[in-house]
């Protein structure tokens, strides 16, 4: 396969200093291009960022295959340049030599250097640095694919950054360019929290002092992200269209920020295509499905705030980038699973290998929308992620398929359980071994997707999945965003209501892993216990359920509580953790049983303060995992019977 015919992606650049290029686009390497340098058909668009520049547009070239070049571990480093040869960094690309030729004629050369190996993501997916935006995918144009070759070619995603400590940390890449995946013909691819003790013992619960125990748990903000003090503006917008079907307990999605997306992929004769752009002032990003064609507006714009452009303008145009998809009709529907705010999930059965999968048809809320705004961004955001991580307990997507009408479906590997469906219908909890079974599963997830600085957002019973050989697979990375240093305001309307942590429901806007931490802690509760840890109907019941149950939160255990916007309302005070009489060292009644080494997990946990609560890091290496019961092997968990 030439070069010319593969599709790359560009990757974009966190926001920092002069970091220009915001986004990463799917380009088409197109064959009809002068020598030498390819030109890559399609418009690649940038949202506006102030002090930085405006980016609007580009073009993208990429020289010829130089053959012998071997996909992915020969990757190239490339280096960014401008006009005057002022050096943006390197970044690394799965083809030979990418030249990407923007407004004011940057251009990524090839430095000949090579990237070492680096670890963890099959490729890397996006970085967004865009903030509680609307963002969607224009449909005009369209094209989407996502990789399904699942081979993991380094990470160019990561790289070592020095944190304020000092210490040597991995972070996302500024400049990155996504990889090519190569693929076969017609293969679409695509206290209380007195802190970590927030303990009151079971026998004193009513002496009226918390033992506030101190415990040196790592500190989750200062030990990843630089000082937060850039106080951005966070523009949010409201997803006009609303699905009515929240489950209990959960909350709307309101935010839609983050970026987009990737899904390259390429095979012989067509491919699919993203690429992000902006639209003008009012910052409502989109992507460009298919090849991108040159809208005026755009054309002045760049004409208006950028030097010439010193390279040609696209000449390709309308490419059914869908072609590169394989059909949704290549699977056959068994039943539905079940119906989501984004998504409807079948079973389906692969009519020529007869493999049983999942498939997630991306749910439109509104069609007006999707002609105007295009796809939605929290599925470009899920098959994304998805498609880029490699982990036993990601659920894998094996390829995006379409079907007549333009309805574009998430093919995944099919678990036959989620552990919200099973709860409900066990007669008994799982025993304590199950639970460290399953939580350390669990946590090894988190642990991934924190060490590859996504926070997942939604961590919650029905997102967490279980097959037959015992196998725990986080789902639903819908909410899923990347985050970096420094910490920056996100929305705060995440995270299902029973599972948020208490500082989104207080209204932090920079919070970080610790979030996810506590649903985890929510999770466990909850899988010891068989019901939900805390069952709030609305925001201040759930704060109310909780200040109940740990103790009402105070600026002594929790460094900053007083600043946050939900810390003025008037709690009534409850002096006490109470949680241990919820999982108590033995029981009579029923109650779930819980060693102090347990009892001490969950309670680091839910720890109030985020910078004390427990990392999956450390809860992994957490000594209740090293104790009697031990940890069952996922070969001897339970297996339940299919639901239907
Ligand atoms: N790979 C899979 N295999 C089997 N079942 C799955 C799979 N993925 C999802 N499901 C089922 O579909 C349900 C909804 O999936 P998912 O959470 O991805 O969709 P959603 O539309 O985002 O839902 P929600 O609105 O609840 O967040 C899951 O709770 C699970 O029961």
């Amino acid at each position: 396969m030439a070069a010319q015919d593969r599709w790359i992606v560009l990757s974009c650049v966190p926001s920092s200093g002069c970091a220009i290029f915001n986004y990463l686009s799917f380009i088409e390497v197109r064959s009809d291009q002068p020598k030498g340098a390819q030109q890559i058909s399609g418009r690649v668009d940038f949202p506006r960022r102030s002090g930085v520049g405006k980016l609007n547009r580009g073009l993208a070239y990429a020289a010829p295959d130089k053959s012998g070049y071997n996909y992915p571990s020969n990757g190239k480093n490339l280096v960014a340049q401008n006009k005057n040869g002022y050096n943006l960094g390197p970044r690394r690309c799965g083809l030979e030599e990418v030249v990407r030729v923007k407004n004011g004629g940057t251009r990524f050369v090839d430095d000949g250097v090579r990237q070492p190996p680096q670890k963890k993501r099959k490729f890397s997916p996006i970085v967004w640095d865009i903030e509680e935006k609307e963002v969607r995918i224009s449909s005009r144009n369209r094209v989407v694919s996502t990789p399904t070759t699942l081979s993991s070619p380094p990470s160019p995603c990561t790289s070592s950054i020095v944190s304020d400590e000092g210490v040597t940390k991995h972070s996302v890449s500024a400049n990155l360019i996504e990889e090519v995946q190569h693929l076969p013909p017609k293969s679409s691819v695509f206290g209380f929290a007195a802190v970590s003790g927030q303990q009151c013992p079971d026998d004193e619960p009513e002496q009226g002092l918390v033992r506030k125990e101190i415990v040196q748990a790592p500190n989750i903000f200062t030990s990843r992200w630089s000082s937060d003090s850039d106080d951005e503006d966070v523009s949010r917008s409201e997803e006009k269209s609303r699905s009515s079907s929240l489950e209990s307990g959960e909350c709307e999605r309101d935010d839609l920020e983050g970026d987009l997306i990737v899904l390259n992929q390429s095979n012989e004769r067509s491919s699919c295509v993203l690429s992000a752009c902006e639209d003008g002032d009012m910052e409502c990003q989109s992507v460009s499905y298919g090849v991108m064609d040159i809208d005026d507006k755009r054309e002045e714009d760049v004409a208006v705030d950028q030097p010439e452009l010193d390279v040609e303008e696209p000449t390709g145009r309308g490419v059914n980038m869908l072609l590169g998809c394989r059909s949704v009709f290549e699977y056959a529907k068994l039943n539905k699973i079940s119906e989501g705010t984004y998504g409807i999930v079948y079973r389906a059965r692969d009519k020529k290998t007869g493999e049983i999968v999942a498939l997630k048809k991306v749910k439109i809320l509104d069609r007006r929308d999707f002609e105007e705004y295009g796809f939605p961004l929290t599925s470009l955001r899920e098959i994304n992620i998805l498609a880029s991580f490699d982990h036993p307990s990601i659920v894998k997507v094996k390829e995006v398929v379409v079907d007549d009408h333009e309805n574009v479906y998430m093919v995944m590997e099919y678990m036959q359980h989620d552990f919200k469906g099973l709860m409900e219908s066990m007669k008994h909890p799982f025993s304590t071994s199950d639970v460290k079974c399953l939580m350390l599963q669990l946590l090894e997830g988190v642990k991934y997707l924190h060490d590859n600085w996504v926070l997942h957002r939604d961590m919650k019973t029905s997102n967490l999945l279980l097959n037959n050989q015992g196998e725990l697979k986080i789902c639903d990375f819908g909410m899923a965003r990347q985050y970096g240093s420094p910490l920056k305001p996100y929305t705060t309307k995440v995270v299902t209501q029973w599972y948020r942590a208490p500082e989104l429901l207080l209204g932090a806007k920079k919070y970080s892993t610790a979030v996810d931490m506590w649903s985890v802690g929510c999770i466990m509760a909850e899988l010891l216990a068989k019901e939900p840890l805390f069952k709030g109907t609305s925001e201040i019941d759930q704060l109310r359920k909780i200040f109940d149950t740990l103790g009402t939160p105070s600026e002594k255990i929790w460094a900053g509580f007083s600043q946050l916007p939900g810390a003025k309302a008037n709690y009534s005070k409850q002096l006490y953790n109470l949680l241990r009489r919820k999982f108590p060292a033995a029981s009579f009644t029923g109650s779930p049983v819980l060693s102090d080494a347990g009892f001490d997990l969950l309670n680091r946990l839910l720890t109030y303060d985020p910078e004390k609560r427990i990392t999956a890091d450390d809860a992994l290496n957490h000594d209740w995992f090293h104790e009697l019961p031990l940890p069952k092997s996922k070969e001897f968990l339970p297996t339940f019977p299919p639901k239907m």
